[in-house]
């Protein structure tokens, strides 16, 4: 360890101990070392072993000197190289967690294959595995199987992991089957601004769920026997109230209508697990959803979600900001069409392959192969729409090519109060981006990247949007406290840098 090193842990030995109330002879004891060790260790001048470190980190009770988990995780980005090689899309976190909610409404045992390792998925596993649901990765793999309870115990849900996910929403639709009166915690995830949940409860109300909103909760009652008695009729085509209104007509034995549906990826996932636990659906991928349920689900079944469209526009913006030529393998097309169209019409040209079938038999995916070139700004501004347009979250990658296009492009995300503001932190990596209003943004291209040191915007696409432009910028970058990229994309600093990028996570100590 250096010296600067070992008198940064000294210092914050010392002040934990001292916030423990404990004497250096105290912490001597308790380490089975002598007084004139801890002085030489809160001064730094003593080496430390990793095993002498956890143990002060567990009697100290100190989250600074624990190891492994300890702080926030940070970004060290060494930039300005080139990418190359092949990269494989994972399996998207939105189809991940409106899978995992829909476990809940099988007796059965669920297996998903192939469910990316992120942040946002543990945190919904371990709402699961705290209100009584087995689950567990199988060994060597990233399969997860699932097993619920008789009856789950919702009084011990774990709080503090569901507020920080906006999924908990989800679970109202299984629920309302199984309880006739129950609460669930706010939901969080990205600062986005205000993402309303009204949709959710219109569409519900028709299953008898009523909510109200108190002091943290959201607490509901379902008066039994209520069902549909006529075409639900989504005031918004919105992804979770769509998986919401399906999951709940799922154990409806008569027949929902389900109108104004969103048919986007994540959507088609779950009808497509729905119909493999014996639900019939119609209308998959259109937006009208005629769902057969079933009173009781009880069966043993196994579901791979298809690829995240959201990564596979991550990796080809990290292609045209590098200007590199990359393989994105198991892109699924389908979802990716407009955006293609529209870097076409900025000047981007790429190469696909013949599509070949995700596994879950269903979603089309394709390799694309990138290719460098100059591009321009489209006359037209960019934004987004329900599927099918351009995805949502796929906007603020565009933010991100537009700034190496050159020329003047207007980005309008209409649909976020926050996100159009978080795009403005490219300035710090050299963007000339210009904030009209909360949505709007104008994007001045080319642009030099240059290094900075960045807090990561409190939203998973601004961050790994920053984190992209950083790979761009000679000299070395940081982005501090990555909590939020880590919600969506699996080890993504590793997986960049088997394609030649110098990624490194560190911690404070
Ligand atoms: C777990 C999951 O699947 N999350 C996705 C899902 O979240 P989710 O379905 O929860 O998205 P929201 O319901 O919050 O919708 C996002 C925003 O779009 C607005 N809105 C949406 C649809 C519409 O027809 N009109 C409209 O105004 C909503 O009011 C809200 O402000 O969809 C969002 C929009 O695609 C994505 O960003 C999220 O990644
Ligand atoms: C906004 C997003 O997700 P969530 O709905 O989980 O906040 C996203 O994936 O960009």
């Amino acid at each position: 360890m250096t010296e600067d090193y070992l008198a940064r842990i000294g210092t914050l030995i010392r002040e934990a101990r001292r916030h423990q109330g404990m004497t250096q002879n105290e912490l001597a004891d308790l380490l089975g070392t002598s007084q004139s060790a801890v002085v030489r260790i809160e001064q730094g001048k003593q080496n430390l072993s990793l095993e002498m470190l956890s143990r002060i980190g567990q009697n100290l009770d100190s989250q600074f000197v624990a190891l492994g988990t300890s702080g926030p995780q940070h970004l060290r980005i060494e930039g300005g190289t080139k990418l190359h090689g092949s990269i494989d899309v994972k399996t998207s976190k939105n189809a991940a967690v409106a899978l995992l909610c829909a476990s809940l409404l099988n007796k059965g045992r669920t297996t998903l294959r192939n469910i990316a390792r992120i942040e946002e998925v543990n945190r919904i596993l371990e709402v699961l595995s705290s209100i009584g649901v087995k689950t567990r990765w199988l060994p060597d793999s990233s399969d997860l199987e699932i097993i619920p309870p008789a009856r789950l115990d919702l009084e011990a849900l774990d709080e503090a992991a569901a507020r920080r996910t906006r999924t908990i929403i989800m679970f109202f639709g299984p629920l309302l089957h199984e309880f006739t009166d129950f609460e669930l915690p706010y939901a969080g995830g990205c600062d986005l601004g205000s993402r309303t949940i009204e949709p959710h409860m219109t569409a519900l109300r028709h299953f008898g769920l009523d909510v109200e909103a108190t002091q943290g909760a959201y607490k509901a009652q379902v008066t039994p026997g209520v069902s549909p008695a006529r075409a639900i009729v989504l005031t918004e085509r919105g992804d979770t109230v769509t998986e919401n209104a399906l999951m709940a007509a799922a154990r409806h034995e008569g027949e929902t209508v389900i109108r104004n549906a969103s048919p986007n990826y994540m959507v088609q996932d779950l009808c497509f697990y729905l119909q493999k636990l014996g639900v019939e659906i119609d209308g998959i991928g259109t937006t009208t959803l005629t769902v057969r349920g079933r009173a009781e689900i009880d069966v043993d079944v196994e579901y791979s979600p298809s690829e995240d469209p959201i990564e596979a526009m991550s990796l080809l913006a990290a292609a045209v900001v590098t200007e590199s030529e990359i393989t994105i393998r198991r892109v699924p097309i389908e979802f990716l069409e407009i955006e293609l169209a529209l870097l076409s019409e900025m000047g981007m040209k790429y190469e696909l392959t013949e599509e070949y079938c995700s596994d879950n038999g269903e979603t089309r995916l394709v390799d694309l192969t990138t290719k460098p070139g100059p591009l321009k700004a489209p006359i037209d501004k960019i934004h987004p729409m329900p599927f099918p347009g351009l995805n949502i979250d796929n906007l603020p990658f565009f933010a991100l090519i537009a700034a190496c296009a050159e020329g003047r492009t207007m980005i309008h995300d209409w649909v976020y109060e926050n996100r159009a503001i978080y795009l403005t932190e490219l300035t710090k990596v050299g963007a000339k981006v210009q904030l009209l209003d909360p949505h709007r943004v104008l994007i001045d291209g080319p642009t030099r990247w240059r290094a900075a040191e960045v807090i990561c915007p409190p939203a998973l696409r601004p961050g790994v949007v920053i984190l992209i432009a950083m790979l761009a910028a000679p000299g070395v970058s940081v982005l501090r406290n990555v909590y939020v990229i880590n919600r969506g994309y699996e080890d993504l600093a590793n997986r960049l840098n088997e394609l030649g990028a110098k990624v490194e996570t560190f911690r404070d100590i």
